[in-house]
């Protein structure tokens, strides 16, 4: 029986995925962790936790080094709420661009004998600009990215977009119509609203700062639903007072940003939906289930990817650093315990590497010393063995 231990509210239809053998929240000793948001920085991890799914993209919420000392495997659930994202970003495009909250607000106030009288005068205030014909700037065009700017298009609006890293896979996704550009000021100056969809790591704390801003167009609409941190609130604060940034839609709030008729803070509700939050949490499940059950990886944040079909009865998976000879020591102590390798495979990602080693045969008591022996191996982090 595996134990899985939740954080967030978890949709149900995630929960119900998992097969009988598999408890939710009996215990803190968890084999598996499905999450979203919450800060696992500062937690100690269970030696038994193999498993890390966050249902959702973003996953600065957890200390991969910590995870991968640990052996464990973090994964995240890429594009199951892109849509979500996408869906609220070309609302508050729209929003911006026709004064919609001010003018709202104005009417829900505006009570009188002369209502009517008094709106025909006054909604000249609020006349809005049309996003047909303006330009959007996508800084990150992966999964919300391509979504946001491919729809931008759609309504009419020329899109540039900014993505030094994009992989081929992702470009597949982007309409033609997206021009792209080579730089992140070649993108910030031609843009009459510019949206953020990058994670949030070293690289792209500060991304968008005074410097950035300062290029930017007189009257720029900017929208950070990436990350708190990603565009520097202080620094949009200025170019707010300034009047080079019209207004500034974020869904991290900072309390520099209340009370400004300019910003509009929402609280991270970018992956909020009924459809996102089934999409995250269902494939999280799937991701825990399959990697604890087969060893394969697809979509891990600290590992390699391997997926080699399970057809043997018995599979060794490990955890290990990526320094020469791992491969070979493994294979000779299998080899010294008179264990014959079926197939094995291996792959690596930066400094940590995974290696899946498929048996015929493997009795009880050689299982034991087989682990005992490759877990006092330095470089190894985790050892398992998987039975079919
Ligand atoms: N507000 C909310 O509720 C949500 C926020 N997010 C945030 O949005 C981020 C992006 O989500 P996805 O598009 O699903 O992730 P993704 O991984 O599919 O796309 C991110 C893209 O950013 C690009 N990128 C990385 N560094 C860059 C840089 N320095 N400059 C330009 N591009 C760069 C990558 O190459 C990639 O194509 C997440 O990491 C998360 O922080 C995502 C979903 C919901
Ligand atoms: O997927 C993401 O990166 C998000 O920011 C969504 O976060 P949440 O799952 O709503 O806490």
């Amino acid at each position: 029986m595996y134990q899985v231990k939740t954080y967030n509210a978890i949709a149900q239809a995630g929960l119900d995925r998992f097969s009988d053998n598999y408890q939710i929240n009996k215990t803190d000793d968890a084999d598996a962790y499905l999450i979203r948001s919450v800060n696992l920085h500062d937690q100690e991890f269970p030696k038994k936790l193999k498993v890390i799914a966050r249902a959702g993209a973003g996953f600065n919420n957890i200390p991969l080094d910590k995870a991968t000392a640990n052996g464990t495997a973090v994964f995240n659930t890429p594009g199951s709420n892109a849509n979500a994202v996408k869906e609220l970003i070309i609302a508050l495009l729209v929003a911006s661009s026709r004064n919609l909250f001010a003018a709202a607000d104005y009417a829900a106030h505006n009570s009188g004998a002369d209502i009517s009288l008094r709106t025909e005068k006054d909604k000249t205030k609020f006349k809005g600009t049309e996003l047909t014909g303006r330009t959007l700037a996508v800084i990150g065009v992966g999964h919300v990215g391509s979504l946001v700017a491919n729809a931008a298009s759609a309504l009419g609006m020329k899109v540039i977009g900014y993505d030094p890293y994009l992989s081929a896979d992702a470009a597949w996704h982007i309409s033609t119509t997206i021009t792209r550009a080579t730089t992140l000021g070649e993108a910030l100056q031609q843009a009459d609203y510019v949206t953020v969809h990058v994670p949030k790591n070293e690289e792209t704390t500060g991304l968008i700062g005074a410097e950035q801003m300062a290029i930017m167009k007189d009257g720029v609409k900017l929208f950070n639903y990436s990350r708190d941190g990603i565009v520097d609130n202080e620094a949009a604060v200025d170019y707010l007072d300034a009047r080079k940034i019209r207004t500034y839609y974020t869904d991290f709030g900072e309390n520099i940003l209340l009370n400004r008729d300019d910003v509009v803070v929402t609280p991270h509700i970018g992956g909020s939906t009924l459809e996102a939050e089934a999409n995250g949490a269902t494939q999280g499940a799937n991701t825990i289930m399959t990697y604890l059950e087969t060893g394969n990886i697809e979509n891990s944040v600290n590992l390699p990817n391997l997926q080699v079909p399970f057809n043997t009865p018995y599979r060794l998976t490990l955890i290990h650093k990526n320094i020469p000879n791992m491969v070979g020591q493994i294979a000779t102590l299998l080899a010294d315990a008179g264990i014959n390798i079926e197939s094995m495979s291996n792959a690596a990602r930066k400094d940590v590497a995974y290696t899946i080693v498929d048996l015929d045969n493997l009795n009880n008591e050689e299982e034991h010393q087989l682990v005992d022996r490759l877990s006092k191996i330095d470089a190894v982090f985790r050892v398992r063995v998987l039975q079919k």
